[in-house]
């Protein structure tokens, strides 16, 4: 199913219903193409169907305790600039990664290490007074967990927040309407000031935007897969023990029955909408819900709107040659995250 694996989830689903089950070999892939199956996958069978899969190309193998330093790290603001990453990051696969593992990881400790200097005010950080790899080696991580947990961090928290600016542009110099409501209220709100993290409360439009691209574009269009923990019953079907479980959160956002218009980038629908980010609607959880939510939700969500913003308020964008933007190429391809197949192309010109 390779690439395309969400849309033919989602057309399959249309037959079989909202849960359905895949067998290839011995493994069972359960999907779930409905909100109320979401429902039960990860809210009322949270506990039984929250297990992981620890694969080579995505080591997310966290546990309870690895959930939570991500959950203070997070909190605390401690991500790196990630741009202290990029020369040994860019233009690398999984595989790079991984051989390269030591190298990261070491650059990592050394920038973490210089942050939480700076930022020590926290008492009740788990890090206290200790250095970063000090303090995790205290706490009982071993070294192999300290490497899965860096990498986690980066593999999990660059992509996607990149990905869904680069769907926003795209929608944006589709529906040039859109990009001009956006530009108005940024304006208004901001003046010739540089867009800063204060500004965002009161830019509704902008969270809107935001919004609409991770329903039509979420990052994660099947989540990461859960594992069955324990044989259980969901919608009067048994899930046996060591099923995956995937939930076609892509699908369910494209619903027409549930979004009017569910193909169309329109921010409007969620101006005077109840949906958000908590993972509470299961018609609406770009980032899970439960307990495999992503930690890191706190932090895209103003990592996305703050450079979704800058970008329009600081440059006018054109594309190159004559492509006109109704032609611009939209089509997806899966690759554990949902990549826009042909990279966008744009060129900036400085606003005064
Ligand atoms: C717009 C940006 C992002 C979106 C839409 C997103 C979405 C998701 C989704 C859907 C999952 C899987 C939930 C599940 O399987 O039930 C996930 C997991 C995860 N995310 Fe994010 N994420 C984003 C950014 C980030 C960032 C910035 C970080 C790190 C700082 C991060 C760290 C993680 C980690 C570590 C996990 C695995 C959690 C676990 O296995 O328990 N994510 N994310």
């Amino acid at each position: 199913m390779g690439r395309q694996l969400h849309y033919i989830l989602a057309n399959l689903a249309r037959i079989h219903g909202p849960l359905m089950s895949l067998r290839s070999g011995k493994q069972i892939t359960i999907i779930a193409s409905s909100p109320d199956a979401a429902r039960e996958v990860l809210k009322t069978h949270d506990r039984d169907l929250s297990g992981r899969y620890i694969t080579n190309a995505l080591p997310l193998g966290i546990g309870k305790e690895f959930r939570m330093l991500i959950v203070e790290i997070v909190e605390l603001g401690m991500i790196p600039d990630l741009s202290d990453f990029y020369p040994i990051l860019t233009g690398m696969d999984f595989q790079g990664i991984q051989k390269k593992r030591d190298e990261i990881v070491k650059n990592f400790i050394t920038i973490w290490d210089d942050i939480i200097k700076e930022r020590r005010k926290q008492e009740s950080s788990i890090f206290g007074q200790r250095d970063f790899l000090d303090a995790l080696i205290k706490e009982g991580f071993t070294n192999d967990q300290i490497s899965q947990l860096i990498l986690d961090l980066l593999l999990a928290g660059t992509d996607s927040s990149s990905m869904v600016t680069e769907w926003a542009m795209a929608e944006l110099m589709r529906n040039q309407d859109v990009l001009h409501k956006l530009r108005d209220e940024l304006k208004r709100e901001i003046g010739t000031e540089m867009v800063k993290e204060s500004h965002l409360a009161h830019l509704p439009y902008l969270e809107a935007c935001v919004k609409e691209t991770l329903r039509l574009y979420p990052p994660g269009p099947l989540l990461i897969p859960h594992r069955a923990l324990q044989t259980c019953q969901v919608m009067g079907y048994t899930i046996p023990k060591d099923s995956k479980i995937l939930v076609n959160m892509w699908a369910i956002g494209r619903d027409p029955s549930i979004f009017n218009d569910s193909l169309r980038f329109n921010p409007e629908r969620f101006l005077d909408s109840s949906l958000d980010f908590k993972g509470t609607n299961f018609a609406y959880t770009p980032f899970g819900a439960g307990r495999r939510v992503c930690p890191g939700q706190p932090l895209a969500t103003k990592q996305v709107p703050l450079i979704l913003a800058s970008l329009v308020h600081s440059f006018d964008w054109f594309l190159p040659g004559s492509i006109k933007s109704t032609e611009l190429d939209m089509n997806d391809h899966f690759a554990i995250t949902l990549k826009k197949k042909q990279p966008l192309q744009l060129i900036p010109k400085g606003r005064k």
